[in-house]
């Protein structure tokens, strides 16, 4: 009903303001766009389920995620891919693991910091009702 529907709504303003923060971050730049299979050719070989900053906003004006912790498992598919695809001890897959490191820790810190707990169960019971 339309109590739901402000819940949400609050949902939804609090992960655009998370996303847009990361995305003006510098160190999280590599994050902020699909990776371009044009110029990485080999990365839907290793990478299953790519993610980035620019389509957790896409899928939240979308109304894909009911709960902060939906919104979680796709943002942690970001920094995971990172992980997965950068294994090496080369300079550039350490540098990306480093940032894929603090997105995470990033992520974790303003949630901890930021989220209300009893919001949180409020929107799980919307999801559980649905
Ligand atoms: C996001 C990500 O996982 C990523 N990983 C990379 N790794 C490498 O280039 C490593 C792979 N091992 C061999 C030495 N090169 S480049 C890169 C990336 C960076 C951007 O600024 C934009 C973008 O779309 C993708």
């Amino acid at each position: 009903e339309e109590q739901e529907e402000d819940v949400l709504r609050e949902l939804r303003l609090f992960l655009r303001n998370i996303t847009e923060r990361l995305s003006l971050d510098r160190r999280f730049k590599a994050f902020t766009k699909p990776v371009d299979i044009e110029e990485v050719p080999d990365y839907l070989m290793v990478i299953k389920k790519p993610m980035d900053l620019s389509t957790l906003l896409t899928n939240i004006d979308e109304h894909k995620y009911v709960t902060v912790g939906e919104f979680m498992a796709d943002a942690d598919f970001i920094w995971k891919n990172a992980l997965e695809y950068n294994p090496d001890s080369d300079p550039m897959d350490r540098n990306i693991r480093h940032r894929a490191c603090a997105l995470k820790d990033t992520v974790r810190a303003i949630i901890r910091d930021e989220l209300d707990e009893d919001f949180e169960r409020v929107c799980e019971e919307i999801r559980e009702s649905r």
